[in-house]
């Protein structure tokens, strides 16, 4: 498989993006993303959260504008020729394979893999703390586990863009934190770009440097992280978070 590698390819650029799903409110996008940054994707059920991550990662189409990644315009390529890697709630894997094929996939979608591809996968799983559990189907895993080996692909994927779509949300707080704290210390081998999207704003404030805003299928806000969660974001921003607390 060729590996991407644009330097400092990381960087998103949505320019004039427009989407509606059928007999849906057209959404607009327009956000710049700088490369290697780690991004809290906010914003109420609904405000087009995974559409925008979607959009990203060519499983859906805009009705016009453009997806820049790097210096190269991505709008027209599909998902698996993008420089992007997605990580899901759940269901990343495929249920019939082991946990080493399924880190295989990500080298190569015919599991023909090299000794290099071989030894990075096993690097992969090690670096995840999966050693040892390789040949586990994954109804054999826990939650936590498999999400572990989800990243694990995006490890040897070696992709500049990591998009998470609440990659945390069936997990209890412990598993969070730790899942959390592999994704800070993959982000400082990798230097990826992340995405994630999260109802939780501890989830933003451990990990993301930036925080963007959704509200309506437009971005309503974007800025440091911590200036939103201390209340100098936006009055939208602030009613959403007193919002969310209200029904606990
Ligand atoms: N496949 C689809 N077909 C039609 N409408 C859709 C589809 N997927 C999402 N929508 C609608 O588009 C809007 C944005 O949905 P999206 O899933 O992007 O929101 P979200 O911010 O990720 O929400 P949540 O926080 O609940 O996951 C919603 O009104 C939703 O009902």
């Amino acid at each position: 498989m060729t590996r991407y590698d644009d330097p400092g390819g990381g960087a998103i650029r949505l320019e004039a993006l427009r989407f509606a799903y059928p007999g849906g409110a057209v959404m607009r996008f327009d956000l710049r993303i700088e490369a290697s940054d780690i991004v809290a994707l906010m914003g109420p059920s609904g405000s087009g959260k995974s559409t925008l991550l979607n959009l990203i990662a060519g499983f859906e189409a805009p009705n016009a504008g453009r997806v820049m990644i790097g210096s190269e315009d991505v709008t027209g390529l599909p998902p698996h020729r993008r420089p992007v890697s997605m990580v899901f709630q759940e269901n990343n894997l495929f249920a019939h394979l082991t946990v080493a094929q399924n880190v295989g996939l990500g080298r190569s979608p015919g599991l023909r893999l090299s000794k290099a591809d071989q030894a990075a996968v096993m690097d992969a799983l090690a670096r995840t703390g999966l050693a040892g559990k390789e040949e586990r189907l994954p109804h054999a895993l826990s939650g936590g586990e498999r999400q572990r080996v989800a990243l694990a692909r995006v490890l040897v994927r070696e992709r500049p863009v990591l998009l998470l779509d609440e990659p945390f949300a069936s997990l209890g707080p412990a598993l969070r934190d730790e899942m959390l704290d592999l994704i800070a210390g993959l982000h400082r081998d990798q230097a990826m770009t992340i995405l994630m999207t999260t109802h939780d704003p501890r989830d933003a404030e451990r990990l993301s440097k930036t925080l963007v805003f959704l509200e309506n299928g437009a971005i309503a806000g974007a800025g440091a992280t911590a200036e939103f969660l201390s209340g100098g974001g936006s009055a939208a921003f602030d009613r959403y978070l007193g919002a969310r607390k209200a029904p606990e």
